[in-house]
């Protein structure tokens, strides 16, 4: 395999150095100065400091180094990846593409793969997702992932290849369930950490992510997602971590909701867009989804927390 990795943000900077532990790879980065820079440092300053780059790490800019490669990990955020793909789509013609970013397209309302298909149909797509911090795969810190793609012998290649001594891929051929696993939990990631910032208390937040974690199954069944995939790596495992730990800059954003504080605007909150398209989402296929709306409207600054709150006890009891 020829492996690179488009987007070197923390994510694909750690996405890097965890794979060069089998062998060389191409790290790829939109801007040529920082292309530069983090060559130059061997480290990516900027978005993953303290992580050295081993040497068979190539940084660059240029696009003809990025599509020498056969199989390119995508960590681009979700809201640039289609227009990305738009622009480049001729470079990739049937390449393997991984897609690593979580979130759900809101002009199109695809997730990552769907994106793929839609322009560059003669792809080998995939996703990866699933519970990692950037920094601790950058560590190979033991972590297990989802990979997931509707061919099983590309599956099961990639699943190989991909894998490290301490990087541990389960295979699946639900990509659907996968795209809206990781999608979804950043969701309510925030909603967990507006619950915490504003001070309502670690049985709310519990409340939070097993109710948020029913509307993932909703709307995962709803478009066509095995509810076995929601329950897995990329669905509740991913949950799991990203509610609880404030290495989470989804928690973290929800925390500056909940607190008042405020947040640099600048940072990949891949949530609060999503927040949108499944609320859009919610509506086309006629599906009460009360956690992910209100976390569109935090997000937007259209209610504050205590009328968050206030919506959802306000609803009707009913049926666990
Ligand atoms: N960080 C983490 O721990 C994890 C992140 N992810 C996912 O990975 C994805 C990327 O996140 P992450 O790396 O952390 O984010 P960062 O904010 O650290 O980096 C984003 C990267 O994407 C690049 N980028 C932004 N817009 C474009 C564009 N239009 N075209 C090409 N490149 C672009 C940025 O380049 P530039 O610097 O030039 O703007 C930057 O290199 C997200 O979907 C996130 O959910 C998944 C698991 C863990
Ligand atoms: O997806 C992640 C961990 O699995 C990273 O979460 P954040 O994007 O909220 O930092």
């Amino acid at each position: 395999m020829k492996l690179a990795v488009a987007g070197a943000g923390a994510f694909g900077t750690g996405l890097a150095i965890s794979l060069a532990a089998n062998g060389p790879v191409t790290l790829w980065a939109r801007d040529a100065d920082a292309a530069a820079e983090i060559s130059k440092a061997r480290e990516n300053v900027q978005r993953l400091p303290g992580h050295p780059l081993p040497e068979n790490i190539n940084v660059t800019s240029n696009l003809a180094a990025l599509i020498d490669a056969d199989t390119i990990l995508l960590a681009i955020p979700a809201q640039k990846l289609g227009e990305w793909l738009k622009v480049n789509a001729d470079h990739f013609a049937d390449k393997r593409l991984v897609a690593c970013c979580k979130g759900i397209d809101q002009s199109t309302l695809r997730g990552p793969v769907a994106q793929i298909e839609a322009h560059v149909p003669s792809a080998i797509c995939a996703m990866l997702t699933g519970p990692s911090f950037a920094a601790d795969i950058a560590n190979h810190l033991p972590t297990a992932l989802t990979l997931a793609c509707n061919d099983v012998d590309e599956g099961a290649y990639l699943q190989a290849c991909l894998s490290t001594p301490t990087l541990r891929l389960y295979l699946s051929q639900d990509v659907i369930g996968a795209e809206l696993g990781g999608a979804l939990k950043n969701v309510i990631a925030i909603a967990c950490g507006v619950c915490m910032g504003a001070g309502f208390g670690e049985s709310a937040r519990a409340a939070v992510i097993t109710r948020g974690f029913a509307e993932m199954r909703r709307i995962g069944t709803a478009l066509g997602a095995d509810p076995e995939t929601l329950t897995g790596l990329s669905g509740f495992g991913d949950l799991a971590l990203t509610c609880t730990s404030d290495g989470s800059r989804n928690y973290r954003f929800g925390l500056s909701i909940g607190s008042a504080q405020d947040f640099d605007t600048a940072t990949t909150v891949e949530g609060a867009a999503t927040a949108v398209s499944v609320s859009n989402l919610a509506q086309k296929h006629d599906l009460d989804l009360p956690i992910c709306r209100v976390v569109a409207d935090l997000a937007s600054g259209k209610i504050d927390p205590e009328t968050a709150l206030a919506t959802l006890l306000a609803r009707p009891l009913r049926k666990e």
